[in-house]
């Protein structure tokens, strides 16, 4: 198959959809790569780094949407790229259709069979192609959260792991899931006071096993979420139902019961986000205020680690990619884990999470 990797353009995106080492295996599987010139400067990969992996290197995006039979990202597309995809075209990347009728319509449109990485699933019940970039979000989110604590940032003025003598900060976590542990891991290695809410008791019993009693569990109620949210100095949004926009968890009204300068983190953001307040923001001004709350919404977090991200998203990605270029839409047929991936289909919705979260049909 005939496989493109197009530069990202989101705003700081700086992944790039195939890694050299994964154009290797893809060349090596007898396949054909076409990179855009400078894709893989994000993570320090020249054109010919590509070259030696095998790639053709290209000038434009032009090029490889109008030649390419796959087209390899990492975002969403953008409509400048939504609007050159073809009903022969397979799109393998993020999506997040949930939250954006826009971009669902636009492939409805193009025809093109487009698979969401985060709709992919796997025999363990897990979502292998997002969990790397939760990984990555979930660590980065406490980071976002130290320096958006910072006075001169807005912030509570407060060090997370405070000094011998001085408390430190409360790190509340809703939802533990990949970025929830992630989250905690940091919040913990950096000696923050951590609380951990989720619907699910199984999820909750196997976070008390992990981290030995050092975090405080919490079934995730109404109540529970008050009371945490209101005495905490950072709260980490990291709920998800796979498919369908993020349920609300922190309302307006809330805010004016937080403390001053504390900071709501909303990593699932690129599903909508989980507080009433969010909207997404980008690298290039990833915070603003409301009430005196410090929002950050950044919602291609690992974009800004690109090093990591990149080779940690191409090692989970790569076995769905090459059976697509060997199989073409027939891997969809044969793999129930990326039949889950599949979104959009011959300009029909086809994952019935995303259907109804945009009020659209469904297509089995
Ligand atoms: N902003 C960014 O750059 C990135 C965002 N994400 C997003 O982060 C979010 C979380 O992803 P993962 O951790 O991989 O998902 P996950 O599926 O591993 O975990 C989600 C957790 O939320 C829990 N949950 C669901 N509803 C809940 C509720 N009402 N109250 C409390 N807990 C609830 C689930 O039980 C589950 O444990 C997703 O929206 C994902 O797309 C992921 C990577 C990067
Ligand atoms: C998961 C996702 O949206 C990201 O890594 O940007
Ligand atoms: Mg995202």
């Amino acid at each position: 198959m005939k496989v493109g990797v197009p530069r990202e353009i989101k705003t700081h995106e700086y992944r790039v959809g195939l890694t050299p080492a994964a154009v290797r295996e893809y060349v090596a599987a007898g396949h054909s790569v076409a990179v855009e010139a400078t894709a893989g400067d994000g993570i320090g990969a020249s054109d010919d780094n590509y070259r030696k992996a095998g790639a053709s290197i290209v000038g434009s995006a032009r090029e490889i949407f109008a030649s390419c039979e796959m087209i390899v990202k990492v975002k969403e597309p953008q409509p400048s790229e939504w609007i050159q995809l073809r009903e022969d075209q397979i799109l393998f990347t993020y999506l997040h259709l949930a939250p954006d009728p826009v971009q669902a319509k636009g492939l409805m449109k193009s025809g093109c069979t487009a698979i969401a990485y985060e709709t992919v699933t796997d025999k363990f019940g897990g979502l292998p192609l997002l969990a790397p970039m939760s990984e990555v979000a979930g660590r980065l989110a406490i980071e976002a959260a130290g320096s958006a604590l910072r006075r001169y940032a807005g912030g509570r003025g407060l060090l997370i792991g405070g000094v011998a003598g001085v408390p430190p900060a409360r790190i509340v976590v809703i939802g533990g899931g990949v970025v929830g542990t992630n989250a905690a891991r940091m919040a913990v290695g950096l000696g923050a006071e951590v609380s951990i809410l989720d619907r699910s008791i199984a999820r909750l019993r196997e976070l008390d096993e992990l981290f030995g009693g050092r975090v405080r569990t919490r079934f995730s109620t109404l109540d529970a979420v008050e009371e945490e949210v209101f005495t905490a100095d950072a709260v980490i949004g990291a709920v998800l139902v796979p498919g369908a926009s993020a349920p609300k968890l922190v309302s307006r009204e809330m805010l004016k019961s937080m403390r001053r300068g504390a900071v709501l983190v909303d990593v699932a953001i690129d599903q909508g986000g989980c507080f009433e307040t969010s909207r997404a923001t980008t690298h290039a001004e990833p915070t603003f205020e409301v009430d005196g709350i410090i929002h950050y919404c950044v919602a291609n977090m690992p974009g800004a680690v690109p090093l990591t991200a990149s080779q940690a998203l191409n090692n989970a990605t790569l076995p769905f990619g090459l059976a697509l270029a060997k199989k073409g839409f027939t891997a969809v047929l044969d793999d129930a884990h990326l039949r889950a991936g599949l979104n959009v289909h011959m300009g029909r919705l086809t994952n019935r999470a995303v259907a109804d979260s945009l009020g659209l049909t469904f297509s089995p």
